[in-house]
């Protein structure tokens, strides 16, 4: 994961101080791109123990098209209980926006499964795209979509997909979202009968909050390992019928976890 500890060294080294919504303050540089061939490994960080279950699990939540955080509670997942309201909700979040975008004429649209249907029929179609980045409803949202939108592409019988991250949290967020949309990538190509390719990961402001400096230093003071690889144990009929159990990281080792506050 050299990729993302030179992206946390630009952060330090030549980031802007902006002071921003949270109030916490953080240095930012905008416009990065990170490759990451699936075939050599899965990317998952290895300087710094990354708590796994909550990224699958939020996966799958999105998949469920779930946008309360209930679901996420009893199976001992809290990244996102500060932005919940009393009953739970996150207004209509990602998992609304792919799985049951409304449409200004009643229709209700399924991202994910167009996407599924349209990778399948038509691989070479470059319209391949999911978006949540729905501005009649960004006023409802807990949070506007940071992963605002991916595409896939389909080549020599790989499933590549490159997602664009408008607002990206390098410590504690990126990692996160880089296994994640990893992930999705590897369930995306078994549903479509194709090999995985690579992830490619390109985001708008990437920055580092003051109070992750010391952690980031760190980090980045850390000799980055082999990368794990991932199995799928079963190949089930949906994109939504996978369950936590049916992924296996054979060979993650990871240097201890390194503790830092969110802005919320
Ligand atoms: N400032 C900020 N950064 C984010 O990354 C972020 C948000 N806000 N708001 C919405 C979601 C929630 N996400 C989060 C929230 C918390 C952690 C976090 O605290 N991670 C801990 C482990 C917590 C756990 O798994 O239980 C970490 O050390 O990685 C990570 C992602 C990503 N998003
Ligand atoms: O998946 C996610 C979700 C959120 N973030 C980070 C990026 C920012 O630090 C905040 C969102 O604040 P905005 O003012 O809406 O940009 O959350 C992330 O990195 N990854």
């Amino acid at each position: 994961m050299r990729q993302y500890l030179d992206l946390m060294q630009r952060a330090l080294d030549h980031g802007a101080e902006q002071s921003d919504r949270t109030g916490v303050g953080t240095r930012s540089v905008f416009g990065h791109q990170m490759r990451f061939d699936l075939a050599e490994g899965f990317p998952v960080l290895t300087t710094k123990k990354l708590h796994l279950r909550s990224i699958i699990v939020e996966l799958l939540w999105f998949l469920r098209g779930d946008t309360n955080v209930r679901w996420l509670q009893d199976r001992k997942v809290s990244i996102w209980n500060e932005w919940a309201d009393e009953n739970g909700d996150l207004g209509p979040v990602y998992g609304k926006q792919w799985r049951d975008w409304q449409a200004a004429d009643g229709r209700h649209i399924d991202q994910i499964a167009e996407l599924i249907d349209t990778i399948r029929a038509t691989p070479a179609s470059r319209r391949q795209i999911v978006t949540a980045w729905n501005p009649g409803e960004l006023h409802a949202m807990a949070l506007s979509p940071c992963h605002c939108l991916f595409q896939t592409h389909v080549a020599n019988g790989k499933l590549s997909l490159q997602l664009y991250q408008r607002s990206a949290d390098i410590f504690l967020g990126v990692p996160f979202n880089i296994a994640s949309y990893a992930l999705l990538t590897h369930m995306l190509a078994q549903q479509c009968d194709l090999d995985v390719g690579e992830f490619i990961w390109t985001g708008g402001d990437c920055h580092l909050y003051s109070n992750h400096l010391d952690q980031a230093r760190q980090q980045l003071s850390r000799a980055p390992g082999p990368l794990p690889r991932l199995e799928i144990l079963c190949r089930p009929a949906a994109i939504d019928s996978y369950e936590y159990e049916d992924f296996v990281l054979h060979g993650y080792e990871a240097q201890p976890h390194i503790k830092a506050p969110v802005a919320v």
